[in-house]
Formats: C-alpha cells, sequence, structure tokens
C-alpha cells in the first residue's frame, strides 16, 4: 500500500481563497481585520514562520502588525509589548510566537494577552471556553489537522485516535476537539511517559505525531490504511526538515500528510481563519453596516 497524501498546502490555498472573499466583505463593511506578531529572539525558524503569517495575511487582505524584541529581552520588555498591542485598534488579533527565550515565563505573557485578541486560541480563557464548549479562537494546528483530514473525507467519527507528544500547541488540546460531539472520536494522548508506544498506536485509525522526534513513528507502529499526520519539526545537520514519522510508514498508512507541506501550512490558515472570524463577530455583535 502507498499512503494518499494530505496534501496541506493545496488544502490552506483553498482555505485562503475562501477567507479572501471573507475579508472583502468585511472590509465592504468598513472593517480592516490586521494580524499582529510579536518575535522574540532569533530563531531562524521562528523567523520563518512568522515571516510567513505576514505573507499569508499580504495574500488574504488582512493587514499586518509586525513587533520583534531582541532575544535578551526580559519579562517586562515582552509584556509591554503585549499591552501595547491590547490596546492597538489596528491590531483586531494576534499571537506570541513560540518558543519564548529560556527563562520567559511563557503562561504569565499568555494571560496577558486580551482573549478577544488571541488569534491562536492558546489563552486559559478560550482553553476553557473550548472545555466548556463555548464559541472560542481555536488552536490552529489541532484545527487544522481536523480541517486536513475532513477535506480529504477520512472519517473522524468513531476513530480511534493517538497523539504523540503533550506540547503547548498541539498535545494539550487536540483532543479537545476531536472529543467533541461533531468530531465523536475517542483520543489516547501519549507522551514519554507511555509503555510501549507501538502498541497505543496500533490501535489507532488517526495517528497525531507532534513529539519532535525524528523519526519516531515506525512502520511496524501503524495499522495498515491508518492516516497519519506528522506534525513534529527536528532539522538535520544541513537545515532539512525531519519529521516524527519514518518515510517507511507511506507503505502501510492509508493517509500520510507530508512534512514539510502537510500540517504547517494549515496551522496558518487555521490562524488566518480565526483572525477573519474574530472581525465578523465584532461586526456581528456591533451590527455595523
Ligand atoms: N504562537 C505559536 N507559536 C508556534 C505555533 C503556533 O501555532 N503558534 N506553532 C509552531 C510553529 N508554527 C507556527 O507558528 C508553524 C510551523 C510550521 C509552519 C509551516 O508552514 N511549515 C512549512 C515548512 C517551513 C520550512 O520549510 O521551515 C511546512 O510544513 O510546509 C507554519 C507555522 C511553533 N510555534
Amino acid at each position: 500500500m502507498t499512503a494518499q497524501i494530505l496534501d496541506g498546502k493545496a488544502t490552506a490555498a483553498a482555505i485562503k481563497s475562501e477567507l479572501t472573499a471573507r475579508v472583502e466583505a468585511l472590509k465592504a463593511r468598513g472593517v480592516q481585520p490586521g494580524l499582529g506578531t510579536l518575535l522574540v529572539g532569533d530563531d531562524v525558524g521562528s523567523q520563518k514562520y512568522v515571516a510567513g503569517k505576514h505573507r499569508d495575511c499580504a495574500q488574504v487582505g488582512i493587514a499586518s502588525i509586525q513587533r520583534e524584541l531582541p532575544g535578551t529581552a526580559g519579562q517586562e520588555e515582552i509584556e509591554a509589548v503585549v499591552r501595547e498591542l491590547n490596546e492597538d485598534p489596528a491590531c483586531t488579533g494576534y499571537i506570541v510566537q513560540l518558543p519564548l527565550p529560556r527563562g520567559v515565563d511563557t503562561n504569565r505573557v499568555l494571560e496577558l494577552m486580551d482573549p478577544a485578541k488571541d488569534a491562536d486560541g492558546l489563552h486559559p480563557t478560550n482553553l476553557g471556553r473550548l472545555v466548556l464548549n463555548e464559541p472560542a479562537p481555536l488552536p490552529c494546528t489541532p484545527n487544522g489537522i481536523i480541517e486536513l483530514l475532513r477535506r480529504h473525507g477520512v472519517e473522524i467519527n468513531g476513530a480511534n485516535v493517538a497523539v504523540v507528544g503533550r506540547g503547548i500547541t498541539v498535545g494539550r488540546s487536540i483532543g479537545l476537539l476531536f472529543t467533541r460531539r461533531t468530531e465523536n472520536a475517542t483520543v489516547t494522548l501519549c507522551h514519554t511517559g507511555t509503555r510501549d508506544l507501538g502498541a497505543r498506536l496500533r490501535e489507532a485509525d488517526i495517528v497525531v505525531a507532534a513529539a519532535g522526534s525524528p523519526h519516531l513513528v515506525l512502520p511496524e507502529y501503524v495499522r495498515p490504511g491508518a492516516a497519519v499526520l506528522d506534525v513534529g519539526v527536528s532539522r538535520d545537520a544541513t537545515g532539512k526538515i525531519v519529521g516524527d514519522v519514518h518515510p517507511d510508514v507511506a507503505e502501510v498508512a492509508g493517509w500520510l500528510s507530508p512534512n514539510p507541506g502537510g500540517v504547517g501550512p494549515m496551522t496558518r490558515a487555521m490562524l488566518l481563519a480565526n483572525v477573519v472570524r474574530a472581525a465578523e463577530r465584532t461586526v456581528e455583535a456591533s451590527g455595523v453596516g
């Protein structure tokens, strides 16, 4: 068997063209969505991701607000920029690029954000709303994964999902999305403390590998026909991306997201979707136009 490709690049392009139309409609009602980013330090990967987010904004008509601080910036300096973005009316939503430098209290920074401007869906209030099944911006990578599966016709209803990794941006929240009544899946969250990872993964119809551990998911861990999403990003000595999924998994899986070209572009598309949705909510709440 050779897996069918879960093409994140093409799917994100389709979503971006849908969003372009929604941004046009907002502009016609006098509302200009604007995405802010705060990047701290000079990590090349983070710089690349933030640049990509602003390129996407230009494509769909969202305004860009870019803030950068050196890696030596302390908690106070970072929090001052967060307060500034909270107050800036041109910035309708924003993100703080993660990870923040060592020594910075990330949770304190995230908690200081205005939840109404949280474009990443990572503010505790918004994660709480997700738990309570209330409307909230959804975490971008988890939402992108579900959208990618949905748009490729992969059955989620009733599926056994195994997630590997318990990080802030994916593993911690993805189970909340997969277990909503609309998705109706059963989720096992695996991590470095999981005994016999292979046994857990072999039970899964859908595997989400987000551990950041190169080629952790081996072909013998995958049930034939399963959908496998490769989220982890490590780099080899030449700087090339190495995912969490061993290349031979393509011979066993029914569906496979490439890395690059899979979940990454979907993460960016879902960020834009959160910004557009937040602006639409403002219009609906105020009855503008
Ligand atoms: N505040 C946040 N920080 C981080 C998040 C996040 O969702 N919010 N996720 C990751 C990084 N990330 C988004 O910020 C991200 C990662 C990868 C991509 C992407 O499009 N990757 C390309 C490959 C790019 C390359 O060649 O390096 C792909 O997969 O095709 C976009 C966004 C951690 N931080």
